[in-house]
């Protein structure tokens, strides 16, 4: 079982997923990815992200000179109605967003994946959580956008944050909806020998 900082690799430059993976005692680095989030017409919201999330890793993994063995990506979004919510382009889309999730019910779709460089094998999951939100006032929105929290979240909005405030429950993972479905990433690296958790408990990066 393999378990250095050297040997895994978090494509990513989302702080709350290398939180999630510190909180649990996993090694890692961070190399962000440059991949753009386009979208397919006509490809579902598992699709989506799971081939977002092996573009991530292959394309931290390809860069020559590049350390390491495994190699994770993940990508998230938000779905009302078949429509995939990305991350908002500004103030006016991240209104118009939250406007839409008020008073209803939706699904958070995050894929990741665990490429194996060594072994040219790549595992993409994508799992799904549902989110109930309350009812909005445009008071609420404006207030919620003002604290700038929107900006970078898929749907404009962070249940781990402010956003606590819109979401009366939930049916599934909770850390799926923050951006990376712990559970299932552990199942997947401890099955390819990449990591195991708690390997280094309360471990600061
Ligand atoms: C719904 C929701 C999303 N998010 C975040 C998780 C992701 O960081 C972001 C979705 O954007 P992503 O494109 O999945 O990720 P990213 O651009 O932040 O990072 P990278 O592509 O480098 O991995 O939304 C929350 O933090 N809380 C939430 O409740």
């Amino acid at each position: 079982m393999t378990d250095s900082a050297s040997q895994l690799v978090l494509a990513s430059a989302s702080p709350r997923r290398s939180e999630l993976l510190e909180r649990v005692g996993i090694s890692f680095s961070v190399v962000p990815s440059n991949i753009s989030e386009d979208e397919i017409a006509g490809e579902s919201p598992a699709g989506h992200v799971r081939r977002l999330s092996e573009a991530k890793a292959r394309e931290v993994a390809g860069r020559p000179g590049q350390p390491g063995r495994f190699f994770i990506g993940s990508d998230t979004v938000v779905v009302l109605d078949d429509r995939i919510l990305g991350k908002p382009a500004d103030e006016i889309e991240a209104a118009a967003m939250l406007r839409s999730l008020s008073g209803r019910q939706h699904q958070v779709w995050s894929g990741y994946a665990v490429y194996d460089r060594e072994r040219n094998r790549c595992e993409a999951e994508a799992v799904c959580t549902e989110v109930f939100f309350r009812e909005l006032s445009e008071a609420d929105i404006a207030a919620y956008i003002a604290t700038g929290e929107p900006a970078d979240k898929a749907g404009a909005y962070a249940i781990q944050g402010i956003g606590t405030f819109m979401v009366r429950r939930i049916e599934g993972s909770y850390t799926n909806v923050v951006g990376l479905p712990l559970c299932e990433l552990l199942d997947t690296l401890q099955r390819m020998g990449a990591a195991r958790p708690l390997a280094n408990p309360g471990r600061q990066r």
